[in-house]
């Protein structure tokens, strides 16, 4: 009997999704399945890459020629059955390579790197063994084959066999280990030695006492040194004289190890917050893959109702799952679900270091967490038997990946309740327009929190026409009223949050004589001034130069910085009110490792009167002094070409609205912009959420958009214009035959940013409301393109996308 295993190879094109069969060396036959990484040839030559074992076959013979596998990478299976059956789906439905989709269920470091090296060969001559190697087993191609002129010796050296090319596939997870100390001999032998050292040697009794409370238990050495205060120098001794042994023992890399997180009880819940919990632990117990729409006004509670129900999951033995909006930005929330969970949280998202994540994974893995909070990725965290799925801020756009698979974490939420009987928790005080129109449909079960804790009052809510005000006083960035407002504040001290909304906004270079705006080399866009780097970046393709002293295009003087950035404002504030005590919080000020947590302990501890910052205060914060809120500019996305832009400034003005008056003291907010009648804005002034769904479901379902219908974005780039035009109209004329009448085809255009990173992009929008051509048109239509995609053509499938820029 001989074994087969399928291997997905991380080789991530159309031609090569698929799994390839490759035989299993007969010593490790009992030792492979499903789930494991393998590293297998693959291709000609000696090139060898990284792969998961999808299933393992017996056979009675196999093709001769069958490629076996290298070595196992893995003791144990890093994705389950469950991850296994989430990757086909996941590739299927973001038409996205299976590879990548496995890729993305991991820890970054558990992805191969590959070596590309040289090694000498029988033939190798000693001159060239001397350019080349100086007696090394291996050296880096790339390190050599840096002009062309090495790379065409190197060519002829390794047709004449002198050389030989390899790849190497490097893992790059390690855990850390630190050295322990453990007894060596049993508690009666440790009390006979005891007997033959003189009384003098203090510090070596204290190590043999020590030795002895220890129960065959092993800590570590700086634990041990500390608890029995013996140096490591005693330590050492002992060992020489066999008394105790080092051993390596693992430790794990906790990111909030040092942070001071205080224990909380559950708070007793008022009545609305009990009907939620009520009935999302009836669907726990059941258990029932209910999805429950959980809208609750800002300062409602909601935190409250997702504890309390992912305690009742813990109590029946089960885990649970808290998905929150890029958490490195809510370091409110990591605080709440520790304190009232401990050690049974692990916390997954972007700002911890690649070790910490590994090692949090690795925990949820081995069962010894039992509730994830996480950003967007963590929806993929290895828990087993799971019993309540949350998501806190559910209209949030961060939870779509931008780049493939594009998935958006909902969707996989939905995926893991079926697949484990659970229920979904979605919580938002502004529910996207999908999910609430779901709920009106009844297919979500919708839990309305109406009040405030306590029934405090909402925050009052004056809009301020800039234009007016442009007109009556010198330009500034505050307003008469708000001013005033923040003046008050002061003398009573109280704190106001101040947010300068920076979506489809920038601050740029242009010079007053010519009109010339610096613009990106490669991208349709123009450059952002850092006075952090005092550099000019491109945020779409990372390129960055120098700020300008003259102006490139007529060598003027007069070249000018527009827009204003967090840092200007906190400036001219500064001048305003003096003795106003300000953190400024935006991606410069939080880019170290902590800073983020560190500025709003500060402030939450009452150690600055103001907080200016960005979109990344508009959210989750609870601070009982807040009861100002000024918003700077609400308007500045109002005007970009995408059917959600009212959506977003809608919840983005009621979420930082939502941060005043949530204890004792009442809050006020003040809503600068030069648009006082826009809609979005009046029912912002309102809170009238259920307002303002109604009248932008009339706006979508004139429009043509969702959730009335689904989309589907195509987009086809190329380094050459035209031909990314032509192709796109190739496809449409492809497509429009295959898909059903009804289904409408917008397009071709070029996207609103048409050119990014060198390259033009094009783009045909899908709308339809049923279509069940779709999934096998669009998978055919990578198919059918290979050739036009190894060619240069790149082309882009996103389902629902968010952002149509
Ligand atoms: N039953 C309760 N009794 C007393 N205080 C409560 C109760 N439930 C919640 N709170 C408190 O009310 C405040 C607001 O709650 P929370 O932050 O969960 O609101 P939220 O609904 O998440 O609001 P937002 O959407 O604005 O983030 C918190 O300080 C919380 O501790
Ligand atoms: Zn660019």
């Amino acid at each position: 009997m001989a074994q087969i295993a399928q291997v997905l190879v991380d080789v991530p094109t159309m031609q090569t999704n698929r799994p390839y069969s490759y035989q299993i060396p007969s010593a490790w036959q009992s030792q492979v399945q499903p789930g494991m990484r393998v590293v297998v040839p693959f291709g000609r030559g000696k090139r060898r890459v990284q792969g998961f074992v999808l299933a393992c076959n017996d056979v009675t013979t196999f093709d001769g020629d069958l490629k076996a596998i290298d070595s196992v990478v893995d003791l144990a299976p890093v994705l389950n059955q469950e991850a296994l059956k989430l990757t086909a789906w996941l590739a299927a439905s973001t038409f996205s390579f299976q590879i990548t989709c496995a890729q993305t269920m991991l820890p970054a470091v558990m992805r191969a790197k590959y070596e590309k090296l040289l090694r000498p060969t029988d033939q190798t001559s000693a001159a060239i063994d001397d350019q080349i190697f100086h007696g090394q087993t291996s050296v880096d191609f790339d390190a050599i084959a840096t002009t062309p002129a090495a790379v065409s010796q190197l060519l002829r050296l390794q047709a004449a066999g002198e050389v030989e090319v390899y790849y190497q596939v490097k893992n790059q997870a390690r855990h850390k280990t630190v050295v322990g100390v453990k007894a060596a001999l049993s508690v009666a032998d440790l009390k006979q030695v005891e007997t033959t050292v003189r009384s003098g040697a203090a510090k070596q009794l204290a190590l043999l006492n020590g030795l002895q409370t220890l129960n065959g238990e092993t800590l570590t050495q700086r634990e041990f040194s500390q608890r029995f205060d013996v140096s490591e120098a005693v330590i050492r001794t002992g060992e020489q004289k066999g008394w105790l042994q080092k051993t390596a023992i693992e430790v794990y890399r906790d990111p909030y190890a040092t942070a001071n997180i205080r224990p909380t009880k559950p708070l007793k819940l008022n009545d609305e917050q009990q009907v939620a919990v009520n009935q999302i632990v009836a669907a726990v117990d059941a258990p029932a893959t209910t999805t429950f729409l959980l809208e609750g006004v800002t300062g409602s509670g909601k935190t409250e109702v997702y504890l309390q129900s992912i305690a009742a999951a813990l109590a029946k033995g089960k885990t649970a799952l808290m998905l929150v909006p890029e958490i490195s930005l809510t370091p409110q929330m990591v605080q709440r679900v520790k304190g009232r969970f401990g050690k049974a949280v692990a916390v997954l998202h972007s700002g911890l270091s690649s070790g910490e994540k590994y090692d949090e994974w690795r925990r949820i893995r081995r069962h010894e967490a039992q509730v994830v909070v996480g950003a967007r990725s963590a929806v993929f965290a290895p828990l087993d038997n799971l019993g309540l799925i949350i998501m806190d801020e559910e209209h949030e756009s961060s939870y779509k990946q931008d780049d493939a698979p594009r998935y958006h974490a909902r969707q996989v939420a939905l995926w893991r309740s079926q697949y484990h009987h659970c229920p979904v928790v979605l919580g938002s005080a502004t529910p996207s327009l999908e999910t609430r129109a779901r709920a009106e449909k009844g297919v979500y079960q919708r839990l309305l929190l109406a009040d405030r804790v306590n029934r405090r009052p909402l925050p009052s809510v004056s809009i301020i026409d800039m234009k007016q005000e442009m007109q009556q006083h010198a330009e500034s960035n505050f307003s008469r009223a708000l001013l005033v407002a923040l003046q008050d504040r002061l003398e009573r001290h109280e704190q106001s949050v101040l947010m300068l909304n920076r979506r489809g906004y920038s601050s740029f270079v242009l010079c007053r004589d010519c009109g010339f705006v610096l613009k990106c080399p490669n991208c349709d866009i123009s450059l952002t001034l850092h006075m952090d780097t005092h550099t000019m970046k491109c945020h779409y393709c990372g390129h960055e130069e120098a700020i300008p002293k003259v102006c490139p295009n007529c060598h003027s003087r007069q070249i000018r910085y527009y827009g204003t950035g967090t840092e200007k404002v906190e400036e001219e504030l500064q001048n305003l009110l003096p003795d106003a005590r300000i953190i400024r919080m935006d991606n410069d000020t939080t880019r170290k490792k902590g800073a983020h947590a560190k500025l709003l302990t500060q402030f939450g501890s009452g150690e600055a009167d103001i907080l200016i910052g960005t979109q990344m205060i508009a959210k989750g914060l609870d601070f009982p002094n807040v009861t100002l809120v000024g918003v700077l500019n609400a308007d500045t996305a109002l005007g970009l070409p995408d059917f959600r832009a009212s959506e977003r400034t809608f919840q983005l003005l009621t979420q930082v609205s939502g941060r005043a008056g949530r204890a004792e003291k009442s809050g006020h907010v003040y809503i600068q912009t030069f648009n006082p009648d826009h809609y979005a804005i009046r029912f912002a002034k309102h809170h009238d959420y259920e307002g303002f769904f109604k009248y932008e479901m009339q706006m979508r379902h004139q429009g043509g958009y969702p959730p009335y219908y689904f989309t589907v974005q195509i987009t086809a780039s190329d380094l050459d214009e035209a031909v990314a035009a032509k192709r796109m109209y190739q496809l449409l004329q492809w497509l429009k035959p295959r898909l059903t009448p009804s289904t409408i085809i917008l397009g071709p255009t070029p996207k609103p940013i048409a050119r990014v990173n060198r390259r033009y992009y094009y783009q045909i929008v899908i709308k339809y409301k049923q279509e069940p051509n779709l999934e096998h048109t669009l998978t055919t239509l990578l198919q059918e393109t290979q050739v036009q995609q190894r060619q240069g053509l790149q082309i882009g499938i996103d389902v629902e996308p968010l952002h149509f820029m």
